[in-house]
């Protein structure tokens, strides 16, 4: 059975994807930061997706510098933090957020607001070739905006808290039995496995 390519410049997702999935799905990854659009988070994994099924001769790599191709079945992800207090804001646009500010810059952001609670999503985007709509499979986690605590090895963990562990204090383990992109592969999973022949013919 041919892989599906998760195509994502962001090696932490990878190794979160690996340890959710481990062999249940076949998956390779190629490291590259696709170009995405202003919208929402659905129309930004939709359209990464799309242009991750034409990537149809060898591609310079940016980030390992290697060639590649990419045939067949693709998926992506584009990950949001919603705060409640400021109407889902920064949503889509956390990464810039998250660049510009830092985690102390975010809570910063929260503090006239009592209301600190916010939502993680993760919207991963799948597609078996250049000619398939792709589909949407998405993971919320609700939890709330504190000081960072934690080791801040990936993003945003040290500032979310969820039933009082920050994700940065929380074993990996526990937080890929729990998080935003655990239960956005569950119902990727799932949808594989149902109607599974015609699925598994998909990512020939
Ligand atoms: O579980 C998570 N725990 C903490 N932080 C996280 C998580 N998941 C995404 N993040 C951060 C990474 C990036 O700053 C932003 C999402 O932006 P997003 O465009 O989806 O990711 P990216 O550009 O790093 O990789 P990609 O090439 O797949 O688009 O939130
Ligand atoms: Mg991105």
């Amino acid at each position: 059975m041919k892989a599906c390519t998760f195509v994502t410049g962001n090696p932490n997702k990878v190794i979160e994807v690996n340890a959710i999935v481990g062999n249940t799905i076949p998956i390779r990854t190629v490291a590259l930061d696709l170009l995405e659009i202003q919208g929402s988070l659905e129309e930004i994994a939709r359209d990464k997706c799309r242009r991750a099924t034409k990537i149809d001769r060898p591609q310079a790599n940016s980030i390992t510098m290697g060639f590649f191709t990419v045939n067949g079945p693709v998926i992506v992800e584009d990950s949001g933090l919603e705060f409640h207090a400021m109407g889902k804001l920064p949503g889509p646009d956390i990464k810039y957020f998250l660049e510009a500010l830092g985690n102390d810059g975010l809570n910063t952001l929260l503090a006239p607001y009592e209301d600190k609670s916010a939502d993680a999503v993760c919207t991963f985007a799948y597609s078996s070739g250049p000619d398939h709509e792709p589909m949407i499979f998405q993971g919320r986690l609700c939890g709330k905006i504190v000081p960072a605590r934690g080791p801040p090895v990936f993003g945003w963990e040290p500032i979310f808290e969820f039933e009082g562990e920050t994700l940065a204090e929380m074993a990996h383990e526990k937080k890929n039995k729990l998080s935003h992109r655990y239960q956005a592969l569950c119902i990727f999973r799932e949808w594989l496995e149902r109607d599974k022949v015609e699925k598994i013919h998909c990512l020939r």
